[in-house]
């Protein structure tokens, strides 16, 4: 169970009485997630999720994170919205953590997202990437290239033991991904963790998107090629080919790509499985004792990385071929 801090009755009704939303009617701690504490709260006023920021998200993000979700969902995209409290303060302190209040949204995440679904999500991310064309803030991409071997450094020696040869495979990919990556791509405000329980859904119809919290600016077609390794492959480890057509489609009818892009695809998606790979290697091989949520496996990401390595054509990914 994801909650760090505990909060009581007392300084809960002390914190909700500086936004002018009436008594506090029920007040409890969210299980799923791993970053922060959550809690869902809800006042005379409406439902709320509060969050409190812990040690993995810098407190210097924090202003970037909330001035976009402001921007996002004043121009109507479904994220959380910051509440603002009675001098205007959406990003506030609350047992010596920083913390802020947004909308609660409705709907549920999916374990088993269909063919509609990613449609759906490949139309909201180029929403998303629209909605947020004129936004002025800037966060450099810190588990990007750069970002990638300073991770490899401390998570691939003796990665091995996870899988044969696989710190060998790393610095091999890291090695043709320097070499490989598109560095004039159309870039912007890109979400960078959108993986299915980040996502929720009434029925097909995309209800909200969530945690922000490792939100960039990167290339935009780096973003989709996050969402084609996180929501396109079965639990088997299978690739879905119809999957990615559709989430294709979906984000093409919002959002054209250029030929760059599309000819860089394959690219992005072997740098986005990597990229996971990496987090979640240094995660499982640095597990803290007594902690209160399991790292993900890493393995999957090997996988779709090799899935990648043997795959160089955008056609695979359900562009049309040129
Ligand atoms: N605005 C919201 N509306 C409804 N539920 C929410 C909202 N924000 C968060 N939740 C709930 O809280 C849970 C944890 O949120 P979130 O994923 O942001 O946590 P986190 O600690 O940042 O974890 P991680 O980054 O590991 O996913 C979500 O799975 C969801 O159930
Ligand atoms: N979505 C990440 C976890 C961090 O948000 C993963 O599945 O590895």
């Amino acid at each position: 169970m994801a909650v760090y801090t505990e909060v009581s009755a007392d300084d809960i009704s002390a914190f909700v009485a500086e936004y002018g939303l009436g008594a506090v009617l029920t007040f409890k701690g969210i299980a799923e997630g791993v970053e922060n504490s959550n809690y869902l709260l809800q006042t005379e006023g409406g439902s709320f999720i509060l969050t409190l920021y812990e040690k993995r998200v810098k407190p210097e993000d924090l202003p970037y994170f909330i001035t976009l979700m402001d921007h996002l969902a004043a121009r109507g995209i479904t994220c959380p919205r910051p509440v603002h409290d009675l001098e205007g303060v959406a990003l506030k302190t609350l047992c010596d953590r920083p913390a802020a209040m947004v909308s609660f949204l409705n709907g549920i995440s999916l374990k088993r997202p269909s063919f509609a679904h990613c449609g759906e999500l490949g139309r909201a991310l180029a929403e998303l990437h629209q909605a947020a064309a004129d936004f002025t803030g800037f966060r450099a991409n810190a588990l990007s290239l750069e970002g990638w071997q300073d991770l490899a450094a401390k998570a691939a020696p003796g990665a091995d033991s996870v899988a044969p040869g696989l710190e060998q495979t790393i610095r091999d990919e890291i090695a043709w991904l320097e070499a490989a990556w598109p560095h004039d791509l159309p870039s912007g405000v890109i979400h960078a963790d959108l993986f299915p329980d980040n996502v929720f859904f009434l029925g097909e119809k995309l209800s909200g998107i969530i945690d922000f919290y490792f939100a960039c600016n990167d290339a935009l077609a780096y973003d989709l090629a996050i969402c084609i390794n996180a929501w396109c492959f079965e639990p088997d480890g299978a690739f879905n080919a119809t999957k990615a057509r559709q989430m294709v489609a979906g984000y093409q009818a919002v959002r054209p790509m250029t030929a760059q892009e599309i000819a860089a695809f394959p690219i992005l998606c072997r740098g986005a499985a990597l990229r996971f790979l990496l987090t979640r290697l240094y995660d499982w091989r640095n597990q803290i004792d007594g902690a209160l949520v399991r790292p993900h496996n890493p393995i999957p990401f090997l996988e779709r990385l090799r899935f990648h390595q043997q795959s160089l054509s955008a056609a695979t990914y359900g562009f049309d071929a040129e």
